[in-house]
């Protein structure tokens, strides 16, 4: 299509005539209208002509419709029209036509982009019109748009990526954003051009990927780029063909510096080990902590059982102590109270065991102590208990015996006691006294058949002990006597409740008191006298003996030097020995010291000691004799036939004269058979060069009996009962031996 100027230059030029005029406008206007863009002659701002397009283009029905319209109405409004003036004709009054693009207004007002090119008719005149070429590019500037929006937000990606993105085109960088720049430490353009050997720090890994990239796939990996400064980053890169059908045609790559990432990694990796580390030392501690406290508990455990086994054993022996035997006999009883059964205790105490304690020691006795608990748990069955309640104290629960039953265990455990134990290289043998009360007749609780036992025990040791006794109703009584008795005994020294009185002793060849026995007297406030008989055995059960044998020792000592002062002249003053006084180990010591005090020579004493004294450990009592003889005290044995005296051990005792029990001499008169045997001892105390006397003599029968027989000595109510001191004395100034 030629221009504008063109045609009015040229076929524009006035015809010369007017047919050939009319043809030539028909031509211009076929011309116009089969234009294909829009055209428009404009004079005065008036449409003077326009093609078919151009009406087209406006929306209009016919470019007719268009003449004498003003040019203005094309524009959106004034102000563009007037700019499009100012802009345009500058430059087509210097001849040249104006490009331009603007928007314009259809005839139903929508506005649309257009291209303009105006050309003035006379740029020197620009009253002569103007030609415009108009062009509907609307939808070409909107794909215009489309694509520079697209390359704005391409260019804003590749701007404010925070991933490096470069082209490459045959191995050379063509492009790439700031941050890749930034990234290697280059200035903006400084890449571009480079080959990728410039930044790449290996590449070789260039090759392995070049591959994948001529197939037009995608390829990548983690690689070492080299910054402008030598050094290096680590980066994940990702590349591919722009066009993949096409792969020499340049390939794009992503770019991601993963030094931070790495970095992360690395101090992620080592937290973590650091963490596991931790967890393997918490593990292990925790491990340890519950080991420790599994140990803890455990020993926690073994402390609470040990406790509860302290609590209700006895450590020496391993039998149940009283309070086991308590919940055990509480419990016995609820049953024997439900079921309607007997049940029996037995409280066994053995006799003479404190001996072996003294004599042999503690080792010994513990030992014999655990023997004897093994003795006592094989004689009983099973659901029986056997308890060691004290130093040689035991009780038995015999669920489910009556009295029968008790017996028979009791006669059991006698005869077990007759074997003798063997510890270390002693032999011993060791006889229980036992007491047995029955459930319910003897009480209905624990307290009470434990006392009835008690009791009934005291009772066997008073029988003579190797025995067993049953609880009676009486006992009750006499124990509470024993009890009341007890107590008195702890205050009667303080108080001078005692006193000696003293019975003489007669040569009954001459008939001279040659001694006297000192007997102690108990009178107290409200029980009155009480007989030694019954508080002796109850003192030495209590251990009130020691206080009170010395002091009647030493009253006794004291009172024969003030009667020898008088001028009273008595040989001997015999005192009756405790056997618990006799096994003091300091002893002989004590007799030493008060007859130093009194002043007396040693044979001015003599020491009635009784035959199990002697006879229960005689190597003891045999080794205490000898001192208190080799002091020059003089010992004779009391009550002489009631005991087991083996005449082997008699011989060996360091004694000078043996007392012949009364009971022997009660009924010499009737008796051939206590006739028979005071005759023997005092035949076989004359055969050991041993004196005798006679103790208990109340009859002249008697007496003549006895002289008959050799004894050399008398005593008895027949001559005199015991007295008190004044009248003792009165007694020696004026004894002549008249009786004798
Ligand atoms: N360890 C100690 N024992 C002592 C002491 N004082 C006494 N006793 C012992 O107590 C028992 C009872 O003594 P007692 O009641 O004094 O009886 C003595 C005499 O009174 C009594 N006797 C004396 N002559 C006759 C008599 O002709 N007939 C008769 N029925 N009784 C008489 O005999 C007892 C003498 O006892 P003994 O000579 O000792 O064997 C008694 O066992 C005393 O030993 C003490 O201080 N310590």
């Amino acid at each position: 299509m030629p221009a504008l100027h063109d045609i009015s230059a040229s076929t524009l030029l006035p015809p010369a005539t007017d047919q050939a005029w009319l043809r030539t406008l028909r031509e211009h206007q076929v011309l116009l209208d089969n234009a294909g863009m829009g055209i428009v002659f404009i004079r005065d701002r008036v449409v003077v002509r326009a093609n078919a397009r151009y009406a087209e283009i406006f929306g209009y029905d016919s470019h007719q419709e268009l003449i004498g319209q003003g040019s203005v109405g094309f524009y959106p409004d004034q102000a563009a029209f007037r700019a499009l003036g100012r802009a345009a004709y500058p430059v087509m009054s210097r001849g040249r036509t104006y490009h331009t693009e603007r928007q314009m207004r259809r005839c139903d007002g929508r506005l649309f982009w257009a291209r303009l090119t105006g050309t003035l008719i006379n740029p020197q005149d620009t009253t002569e019109g103007s030609i415009w070429i108009i062009d509907n590019i609307d939808e070409q500037k909107n794909i215009q748009l489309r694509l520079d929006t697209a390359l704005r937000e391409k260019q804003a990606l590749l701007d404010n990526a925070l991933m490096g993105m470069v082209f490459l085109t045959q191995q050379r960088l063509t492009h790439c954003n700031r941050h890749f720049e930034q990234m290697l430490g280059y200035h903006p353009g400084e890449l571009v051009g480079t080959g990728i050997e410039h930044w790449f720090s290996h590449p070789q890994d260039w090759q392995r990927w070049s591959a994948l990239l001529a197939q037009g796939q995608a390829s990548g990996g983690e690689v070492l780029l080299r910054k402008k400064d030598g050094t290096t980053i680590a980066c994940e890169v990702r590349g591919q063909p722009v066009n993949p059908a096409q792969p020499d045609g340049g390939t794009v790559w992503i770019v991601l510096d993963i030094t931070e990432r790495q970095r992360t990694q690395a101090e992620l990796a080592q937290a973590h080990e650091a963490l596991e580390q931790t967890v393997q030392e918490r593990t292990q501690q925790l491990r340890e902590t519950v080991n420790s406290l599994h140990h803890e508990i455990n020993d926690r455990r073994k402390d609470q059982e040990r406790i509860y086994w302290l609590a209700h054993y006895d450590p020496l022996t391993s039998l149940p102590n009283r309070t086991l035997l308590a919940e055990r006999s509480s419990q016995a009883i609820e049953l024997a109270r439900k079921e309607q059964t007997p049940l029996a205790v037995i409280f066994l105490d053995l006799d003479h065991f404190k001996h072996v304690n003294d004599s042999l020691g503690h080792r010994v006795g513990d030992a014999l102590l655990v023997a004897i608990a093994q003795r006592l748990r094989a004689v009983v069955r099973e659901r029986d208990t056997v308890c060691r309640v004290g130093g040689d104290e035991f009780i038995l629960l015999l669920p489910g015996a009556n009295a029968q039953g008790a017996e028979r265990v009791a006669n059991k455990l006698l005869e077990a006691a007759r074997q003798p134990y063997q510890i270390e290289h002693h032999e011993l043998t060791m006889a229980p006294s036992m007491g047995i009360a029955l459930y319910p007749d003897d009480g209905t609780d624990f307290a009470t058949l434990n006392q009835a036992a008690d009791v009934a025990m005291y009772r066997a040791k008073l029988d003579g002990r190797n025995t067993y006794s049953f609880f009676t109703p009486e006992m009750r009584a006499q124990s509470v006597r024993a009890l009341q008795l007890e107590n008195a005994l702890r205050r009667a020294l303080e108080r001078e409740q005692f006193t000696l009185h003293y019975q003489p002793q007669i040569c009954i060849a001459t008939g001279q008191i040659t001694g006297v026995e000192a007997l102690l007297r108990w009178q107290h406030p409200e029980l009155g006298a009480i007989s030694p008989a019954e508080f002796i055995p109850i003192a030495e059960d209590c251990g009130q003996i020691l206080p009170i044998g010395e002091w009647v020792l030493r009253e006794a000592l004291r009172q024969l030097q003030a009667w020898r002062k008088m001028g009273l002249m008595l040989e001997t003053m015999a005192v009756n020995l405790s056997a618990v006084q006799f096994r003091q180990p300091q002893f002989p010591q004590l007799v030493t010291r008060i007859l130093q005090e009194s002043g007396l020579p040693a044979h001015a004493l003599e020491l009635e000691l009784t035959e199990g004294v002697a006879m229960d450990d005689p190597r003891a009592a045999i080794a205490t004799m000898d001192e208190l003889h080799s002091h020059g005290v003089l010992l004779s044995i009391d009550d002489f036939g009631t005991g087991y005296s083996s005449l082997s051990q008699l011989k060996r005792f360091p004694v000078y004269k043996l007392k012949i029990d009364q009971s022997f001499v009660r009924d010499l008169d009737d008796d051939a058979n206590d006739r028979a045997i005071v005759s023997a001892i005092i035949r076989m105390a004359q055969a050991l060069g041993m004196q005798t006397i006679a103790e208990g003599v109340e009859t002249s029968g008697q007496l003549a009996f006895l002289r008959e027989q050799g004894c050399t000595e008398a005593q008895g109510y027949y001559y005199g009962r015991p007295m008190p001191a004044t009248q003792l004395q009165a007694l020696l100034a004026g004894a002549t031996g008249s009786r004798a």
